[in-house]
């Protein structure tokens, strides 16, 4: 119920221009932002003939409902997932189901298409082009990637092997799938595939992930039994994959200061069979580097709230204005928590991560980081990523529904510069991995967080130290 309420609110918020679709979801603090995205995008975008339906079944005479959570309820019932939540309206829109598919029927039949999304205005027919498909992350800690190969084609899906190209990844359709050129463990299927209610992702055996979602972890890459970090972790599906690499051995520090999507995370490790964790609702920024429980902390993977830019809306192709003071604040934020992770002692390795698409937040916030924090320098990534960060940080990658068919994204990994003869980075000269595939294993919500007292950021500096990327031994 909360979803449609949700979702309802914000269109109401929207309509009378109170804020932009994506900084109103980001704000509302739900759990699960994505779907809620989803769900405020998709009914925006049918927005018409919902109207029409709703008008011609007289739907709020019969119900009672407000017209925008009519209209969502409409969506999820007719167009959507079925009304898969929705406690009392849900029986009270199945009564009235009949009605309104024949209401549909007719709009079809008038217009002369047989498609749901034929009824769409031509422009938001073409921002229908960008095209991501449905990503399956195989969790390594319940199951392996050739158990899950074999269910699925016993479930009717048919295996194509791995992909050879990006290309290859939209040529997807039906119950084809195949293997991520990429990362290993991440299965790759036609976006119409929804995997919500089968047995394998209820059981914890897949984790539904964007592929640009699933670098953070693969790329830091932490050892088995090591001691980690994940800064801001909420709703953990970044823990799970470090996890799944660490094989649930060593201590994984889990940080996030928002109590309800830890709570969401807590089901969500239970379920993926997570072990090795230690939740903590605490702020980051006030963690203790100095503490001898971290003492051991060699790796940080830090997923700070960022503006969310990335996360494509189908409607608007991900070009919402984006409020000039609430990107400084986050970059401000960003900054804070890289300054602040850099200060754990025994760190070696930091993956960055946001799914920003603007430099405020990604290349300039690095820039900044790199010159208060000499010590550290950037690694060179994945050579043959197609997509790169902005000159001159072409050591970072980027990620975007043209170029990589994910969502929008950026990811920069520093590492402590050590003398020679020290060692300890020696003693680490596998962590990053090569793109081959030969390794086995490798979520995007948010709340804002405003509590700024750094100085505005200035712009980015030219500082590009490159070194080749290390390959996996
Ligand atoms: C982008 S989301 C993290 C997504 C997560 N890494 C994942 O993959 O599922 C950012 C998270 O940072 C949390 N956060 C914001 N400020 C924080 C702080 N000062 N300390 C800890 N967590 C914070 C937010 O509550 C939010 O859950």
């Amino acid at each position: 119920m909360a979803l449609y309420t949700k979702a309802a609110e914000i269109l109401d918020k929207v309509e009378q221009k109170r804020g932009a679709v994506k900084t109103l979801v980001y704000d509302s603090k739900f759990q699960n932002i994505k779907q809620l995205f989803a769900l405020v995008c998709e009914t925006q975008k049918y927005s018409a003939v919902l109207q029409e339906i709703i008008d011609t079944t007289r739907l709020l005479k019969l119900t009672n409902l407000r017209q925008h959570l009519a209209k969502v309820l409409v969506y999820d019932l007719l167009i959507g997932q079925g009304l898969k939540c929705g406690g009392s309206w849900k029986a009270m829109m199945l009564k009235h189901r009949s009605r309104l598919q024949a209401a549909l029927a007719r709009i079809k039949v008038k217009r002369k298409v047989s498609r749901n999304q034929d009824l769409l205005p031509p422009n938001v027919q073409h921002n229908n082009d960008v095209h991501i498909p449905r990503y399956v992350r195989v969790n390594t800690l319940k199951t392996t990637v050739e158990d899950v190969i074999d269910y699925l084609k016993r479930d009717g899906f048919s295996y194509q092997g791995t992909a050879s190209q990006l290309e290859d990844l939209r040529s997807l359709s039906g119950k084809t799938f195949m293997s991520d050129l990429h990362l290993r463990d991440l299965l790759v299927f036609s976006a119409k595939v929804n995997f919500h209610d089968h047995y394998l992702y209820k059981a914890g055996h897949i984790i539904l992930q964007d592929k640009a979602s699933c670098l953070p972890a693969y790329l830091l890459d932490p050892p088995v039994g090591g001691h980690v970090i994940d800064a801001c972790a909420a709703p953990g599906n970044k823990t799970s994959h470090l996890a799944a690499i660490m094989k649930n051995k060593g201590k994984l520090f889990a940080f996030d200061r928002d109590t309800k999507r830890l709570s969401t995370m807590s089901t969500l490790l239970l379920r993926a069979g997570v072990t090795c964790h230690q939740l903590a609702n605490e702020d980051f920024l006030k963690v203790d580097p100095l503490s001898p429980a971290y003492k051991d902390v060699k790796h940080i993977l830090l997923d700070p709230s960022c503006s969310g830019s990335g996360m494509v809306c189908l409607h608007d192709g991900g070009s919402e204005e984006q409020d000039p003071e609430r990107l400084k604040a986050l970059a401000a934020f960003q900054l804070r928590c890289l300054n602040h992770a850099l200060k754990f002692p025994k760190l070696q390795n930091l993956v960055y991560s946001t799914c920003s698409i603007h430099t405020q937040e990604n290349e300039e916030v690095m820039s900044v980081c790199l010159e208060k924090n000499p010590d550290f320098r950037l690694i060179h990534l994945l050579p043959e990523w197609p997509e790169r960060g902005r000159d001159p940080l072409t050591q970072c990658l980027r990620a975007s529904t043209t170029k990589t068919f994910t969502h929008g994204f950026f990811i920069a990994m520093l590492e402590r510069q050590t003398t020679r003869n020290s060692g300890s980075l020696d003693e680490h000269h596998d962590c990053h991995r090569s793109p081959s595939k030969s390794e086995p294993t490798v979520g995007e919500e948010e709340q804002m967080v405003v509590s700024v007292d750094e100085q505005q950021l200035p712009a980015a500096r030219k500082r590009n130290r490159k070194k080749p990327k290390k390959q996996k031994s």
